[in-house]
């Protein structure tokens, strides 16, 4: 059946669920979203620790200073005497020299920023409230505690605190395989023929929707050899480009009706791209077509293809922002325009008809204006 766009790009959406989980080491879980939550395996910090270079004192000044602690080395011996000054000769308590992060010495509670001290010889005094300048063991995270919930997409920064809890490997929902497959006899260079724009396309589109792409492979308009390449296809997700139509030489369709694949949009109802589809096949793998001409070749990935590999990656279906500007709606159909963002709204570039590329290669983002004149809204494009 043929969908409104914006109800195609739910449907799609909506016929996924999220791959199984795999466990991934943290550079390779960049990005992906967790499939369970990330808990602490250690304390952070795992130990008391300064948080000034200065010095670890306890009890009133002055000082005396009587070892070093620099970050990396072992603990310092216990029994440091803040408050063993009644025995010692000169009255002062103990000080050590710290660094930022290293171990804070036993018996010590406070640390004396250097620029906060004055020293004289081997004593020390200053100012400094009892307990500050020090980090305390699991102040930030205790071992066995939850810190991210499931679906939390892996940042940078989850991967640093994971690194800073002990996690060295993530369970994530991974990226879905994405199989193209580049359908024209007249494709290829020289007299006549017309050079392939998506092939090289397709691969980056597939990254920016989140994707892994598995190839691209080229074939003549032969509906045997679309029906292996399909069935060869090792992805949860095979892209057909051209052969989408009505013609003669458009297998894509009928192969598919053949196939018994079940529609989940058989055609959208949007200028381009109305030729747009996307099928489960009965394993479970989703086909799209995508129409030859490329610029609906390209609304059609942004419309069916990216919102099913959001879904299959765990993502949340993006809602998409309003956007003003002169944007001409077509009578009966959802256009999508290639438009530039400008402080006053959105400017259309032109070049926007179904076989075209100049539009869309200098447009920021597209509009999509309903037929009614209704709010347009701004969907991103692939970078
Ligand atoms: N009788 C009808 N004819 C057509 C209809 C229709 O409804 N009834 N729809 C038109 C629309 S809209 C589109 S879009 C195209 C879709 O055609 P196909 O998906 O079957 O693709 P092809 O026929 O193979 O190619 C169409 C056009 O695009 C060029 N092309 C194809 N692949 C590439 C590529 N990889 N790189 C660059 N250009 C490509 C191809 O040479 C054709 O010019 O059907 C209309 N016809
Ligand atoms: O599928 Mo055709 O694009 O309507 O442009």
């Amino acid at each position: 059946m043929v969908l409104g766009w914006a109800q195609a790009r739910r449907a799609a959406y909506d016929s996924v669920v999220p791959l199984t989980a795999v466990t991934e080491p943290l550079a390779a879980a960049l990005g992906l979203r967790l499939a369970a939550p990330l808990v602490a395996a250690e304390d952070l910090p795992g130990f008391d620790n300064a948080a000034m270079d200065g010095y670890a004192v306890a009890g009133a000044p002055p000082w005396r200073v009587v070892g070093r602690s620099l970050a990396g080395d072992p603990p310092p011996p216990a029994a440091v005497g803040g408050a063993d000054r009644a025995d010692r000769a000169d009255g002062a308590g103990e000080a050590w020299e710290v660094a930022t992060g290293a171990h804070l010495p036993p018996g010590t509670r406070s640390v004396l920023p250097v620029e906060d001290a004055d020293v004289d010889g081997a004593l020390v005094s200053g100012c400094v409230e009892p307990g500050r300048h020090v980090r305390h063991r699991g102040e930030e995270a205790l071992a066995g505690e939850v810190l991210l919930a499931a679906g939390t997409r892996v940042t940078p920064q989850v991967v640093a605190l994971a690194a800073a809890v002990g996690v060295s490997a993530l369970s994530v929902v991974p990226a879905p395989r994405v199989a193209a497959l580049v359908t024209g006899s007249e494709l290829g260079d020289g007299p006549g023929r017309v050079r392939d724009a998506l092939g090289p396309a397709l691969p980056g589109w597939v990254a920016w929707a989140g994707g892994t792409s598995t190839g691209v492979t080229r074939l003549i308009d032969d509906a045997e050899m679309l029906r292996g390449a399909l069935g060869g296809a090792d992805a949860e997700v095979v892209v057909v480009t051209g052969s989408s139509s009505v013609g003669r030489e458009d297998h894509v369709r009928p192969l598919l009706a053949e196939l018994g694949a079940t529609p989940v949009a058989d055609g959208v109802d949007c200028r381009p791209g109305s030729l747009a589809g996307l099928w489960r096949l009965a394993d479970g793998r989703l086909v799209a077509a995508l129409p030859g001409n490329p610029f609906a070749a390209l609304v059609a990935f942004v419309t069916v293809v990216a919102p099913a590999l959001g879904g299959l990656r765990g993502d949340p279906l993006s809602p998409l922002g309003p956007v003003t500007g002169d944007l001409s709606p077509h009578r009966s159909a959802t256009r999508l325009v290639p438009v530039r963002l400008t402080a006053d709204g959105v400017v259309a570039l032109g070049h926007d008809h179904s076989a075209m590329l100049r539009g869309v290669a200098a447009a920021d983002a597209l509009a999509v204006v309903p037929p009614e004149g209704g709010t347009a809204l701004l969907q991103p494009l692939p970078v």
